[in-house]
């Protein structure tokens, strides 16, 4: 297996970033394999505000695989984890590496161990789609180090194991998870309907909304769904086909129109289906009912749509705009409603900062000076605290190599993550 010594270590880091679901996956036709009820699309968020960052680290002198998670160890036990291992184990190949005097062959992989650390650059488990960047991450950071040649549709197909919404996050832009009808999931990929550059004028807002209870998960969530709910059936086969193909025309053409109606009805769906779960799930809460209200308002007196909305299984609001001045638009009413709790306004905005000076917000007084959103026929109740954080962040681009070692998150020297 070559360094004679057996101390060497080999490292490869890389990153991911999360994605939101504007035509949603909820419902699983196969639990083990995760294969999906029906097709869904997503767009691919910048990995500058929403990502995982992953090593992974190969040594002789790893007596087994282990992983870190923000800093803490974490367990490799589970099911998803050990599915993704052993499907990018299969494929691994010969590795090279002559600067260093290592050589690893093919069959040598099965007797090596790994040692894996992963960060998230947003909270985790927050209902923002952690599990998505990092499954993805870790199975296209394992390619690389085992030099794995399969194209991005069969690491999509490995990362869905990890987490369904895992396989869309292969690619940055636009990206369609195809549900597949083989019984071994070998159909079930997603492949990238137009990249991130194809609509740059997009900006999206997320308003982080605070929560204290703990939500029901997606993957305990969509199982009651497919179990009880007569609209999931309903919506798979007959509704979400058809919406499928017309959001497809849409992202094609850049209708906003299109895009912003199909989003908006998709997300709302979704979350009808939850109400017809048994027992109820509830994932918005009363914030996310107002910020829905305060768009569809605006939309109305405008006759045309001019924000889209979606939210995941989490009370936070993912607001989608066509361009930067609707976004401007969007947040002056939203920091009308949503004022800051602490009267911080910088670190209420996270990620592109930019937006609140194109907004003319500068100062708390701007806020304050904030007119009354003029479609709220009856007063606007202003909330402090009911949002937790704004982030401001557009399309983005799909996982890539980190070739700096001051970025990779495990010492090369101890094989353990940084600081540990
Ligand atoms: N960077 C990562 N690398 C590997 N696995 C991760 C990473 N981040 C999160 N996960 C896995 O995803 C789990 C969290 O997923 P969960 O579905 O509960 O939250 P979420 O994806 O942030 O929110 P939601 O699915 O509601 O949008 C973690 O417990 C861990 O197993
Ligand atoms: C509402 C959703 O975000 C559900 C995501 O579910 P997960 O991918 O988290 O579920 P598992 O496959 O069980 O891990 C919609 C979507 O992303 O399409």
């Amino acid at each position: 297996m070559a360094a004679e010594e057996g101390q060497w270590v080999l490292m490869a880091t890389g990153r991911s970033p999360t994605n939101i679901a504007v035509i949603k996956y909820w419902g699983k036709r196969d639990e083990a394999l995760i294969l999906p009820v029906n097709d869904s699309i997503s767009v691919t968020l910048d990995p500058d505000h929403l990502s995982a960052t992953t090593t992974v680290a190969v040594s002789p002198s790893f007596p087994s695989d282990r992983m870190w998670l923000n800093g803490k160890e974490i367990s490799l036990s589970g099911g998803r984890f050990q599915n993704c291992l052993r499907e990018i184990r299969k494929r691994a190949r010969d590795v090279e590496d002559e600067k260093k005097g290592i050589s690893i062959k093919k069959e040598d992989w099965d007797k090596l161990h790994v040692h894996i650390a992963s960060y998230n650059n947003f909270p985790t488990a927050a209902g923002l789609a952690s599990s998505a960047a990092g499954f993805a991450c870790l199975v296209f950071t394992l390619g690389k180090l085992m030099n794995v040649k399969e194209d991005y549709g069969e690491l999509s197909s490995i990362a869905r194991q990890g987490s369904g919404s895992a396989c869309r996050s292969i690619y940055g832009g636009f990206v369609k998870w195809c549900m597949g009808k083989n019984n071994d999931g070998s159909d079930s990929i997603a492949v990238q309907l137009a990249d991130e550059a194809h609509w740059n004028d997009l900006v999206i807002i997320i308003a982080v909304v605070s929560s204290k209870q703990k939500e029901t998960s997606s993957t305990s969530g969509m199982r009651d769904s497919v179990e009880t709910s007569p609209l999931l059936q309903y919506r798979a086969q007959t509704i979400v086909p058809n919406r499928v193909l017309k959001m497809e025309e849409a992202i094609k053409s850049r209708n906003f129109e299109s895009f912003a109606r199909l989003t908006c009805a998709d997300s709302n769906q979704f979350h009808a289906v939850c109400m017809d779960t048994s027992p109820p799930i509830f994932y918005m809460n009363d914030t996310s009912h107002r910020i829905i209200s305060l768009v569809e308002k605006w939309n109305q007196s405008e006759g045309t749509l001019q924000i889209a909305y979606t939210f995941d299984a989490g009370p936070n609001a993912v607001l989608i705009a066509p361009n930067r001045k609707n976004a401007t638009l969007l947040l002056q009413k939203l920091l009308y409603c949503f004022p800051p709790q602490h009267n911080d306004l910088s670190s209420y905005m996270v990620g592109d900062k930019s937006i609140l000076s194109d907004a003319g917000l500068n100062s708390m007084e701007d806020v304050e000076a904030l007119p009354a959103p003029a479609e709220m026929k009856t007063p606007t109740q202003k909330s402090k605290g009911d949002v937790s954080y704004f982030i401001c962040s557009k399309l983005g681009a799909g996982p890539k190599v980190i070739t700096e070692g001051t970025q990779a998150l495990i010492d090369s020297v101890t094989g353990l993550p940084k600081g540990v």
